[in-house]
């Protein structure tokens, strides 16, 4: 059975009329035709996305690809251009620094007005005004004129509205990143607090590690067209790695076909441990990684073959390729491996993902396969974090 959706988008693209003034010398030259030349832009094209309820969102993708007016489309701040857009509930909406404040307006007049639009009558504003404004922390800034606000402060005042207007649906564009350290922690509890209470989130965010911890879902955009939707590891790999490379090695995990590079693949690379290949170890014990390739064409220059270990949000904790190790790898046609052996486990519980490169010494990529594996790890050394470190202590006095 799905989840009920908040918002249901279907078949939305937003064209933008781009407006491109000539330059002076050729106005002057064609006087006449001096018009502005204007150009269609598509910033959104072919979207279907559904929103369940309760469901945390996290829409990435590189500057320009979309995220943004897909947020503003989702909250009706911009109407597509072909599609629809569905939502319930009341919706509370963080969107870009000047959005939704008026600057002649004091804090405290803005506070009023916003939270009105939001659909609030004076008395509840009444009620919940003075826990706004202990949120915001600017209380002694609450009557002066927000366009004498600093950045900060006004992400501050805005955050505090809109999560104290009861929203079922809240949406955030990366405003967070523009508060100091303790506030950015304060706003991340309040949305794991709406999480829990069950309400919808969508979020547009450059950071990984907030994506990563925030999102059951995360959405990929590429110029306009939504190219992943899944699981929140997939969905930062293919932000980094790009979607061909995320689906050949998905294909080649699950054992589907794939086109392999004629000269070289990368078999596998594989935790062992107790002699074997797993899944589980231990955090300190010893562990190897089996890198293993196959050339069917003979290699003439020597090869460097490269191992990362990163979380399942993608963010990276080691790496290491042989050519550090002045390891000569074979060359000739034929299947090898080359162990990678640590005494000692350093990671913390969790699960963890391999991702490995084949290429020559001279940069040449022959494959590369990401994600290779993944394993988790069990504690057996005291410590908190993702670093385990064999630990002892005495005390001196
Ligand atoms: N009002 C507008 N008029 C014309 N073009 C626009 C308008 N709004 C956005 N665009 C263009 O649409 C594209 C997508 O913009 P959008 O802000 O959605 O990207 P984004 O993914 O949020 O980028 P960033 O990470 O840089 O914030 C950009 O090329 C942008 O210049």
């Amino acid at each position: 059975m799905t989840a009920p959706t908040i918002v249901q988008i279907q078949d939305v693209s937003k064209r933008f009329v781009l407006h491109k003034h000539k330059s002076v010398k050729e106005r002057i030259v064609n006087a006449r035709s001096a018009r502005e030349h204007r150009e269609d832009f598509w910033a959104l094209r072919d979207i279907d996305l559904d929103i369940p309820i309760g469901s945390t969102v996290g829409l990435v993708g590189h500057n320009g690809s979309g995220k943004s007016t897909l947020l503003k489309v989702i909250g009706g701040i911009i109407q597509p251009t072909t599609g629809s857009v569905k939502r319930r509930g009341r919706m509370a909406a963080l969107l870009e620094l000047g959005a939704g404040f008026h600057p002649d307006l004091t804090g405290r007049e803005n506070v009023y007005m916003n939270a009105a639009i939001l659909g609030l009558t004076q008395k509840q504003i009444d009620t919940y005004f003075d826990a706004i404004v202990d949120f915001s922390g600017i209380e002694e800034f609450i009557d002066t004129q927000v366009k004498f606000y600093s950045s900060g402060m006004y992400v501050r005042l805005a955050f505090a509205v809109a999560v104290h207007v009861d929203p079922d649906l809240l949406l955030v564009d990366e405003v967070l990143a523009v508060g100091d350290e303790p506030f950015q922690r304060k706003c991340m509890e309040k949305i794991e607090q709406f999480q829990r209470e069950g309400r919808t989130i969508v979020v547009v965010s450059h950071s990984a590690s907030q994506i990563g911890r925030l999102s059951d879902k995360v959405v990929v955009m590429d110029h306009g067209r939504m190219i992943f939707e899944g699981p929140p590891a997939d969905g930062l790999r293919v932000l980094r790695f790009g979607y061909e490379e995320q689906e050949r090695s998905q294909a080649r995990l699950e054992g589907r076909p794939v086109t392999l590079n004629e000269d070289a693949s990368i078999l596998g690379i594989s935790l062992q441990a107790d002699g074997g290949t797993t899944e589980a170890a231990t955090s300190g014990a010893p562990a190897s990684l089996a890198f293993d390739y196959e050339l069917r064409t003979a290699q003439s220059e020597p090869l460097v073959a490269g191992i990362a270990i990163e979380t399942k949000q993608g963010e990276p904790l080691y790496g290491l390729n042989s050519g550090m190790l002045d390891l000569a790898l074979p060359t000739s046609v034929g299947r090898h491996s080359v162990d990678f052996s640590f005494d000692s486990l350093p990671f913390g519980a969790g699960a963890y993902v391999i991702r490995g490169s084949l290429e020559t010494a001279g940069g040449k990529s022959l494959d590369r396969l990401n994600p290779a594996s993944e394993f988790a790890v069990a504690d057996s050394l005291p410590g908190g974090g993702v670093v385990r470190m064999p630990v002892s202590a005495r005390v001196r006095d």
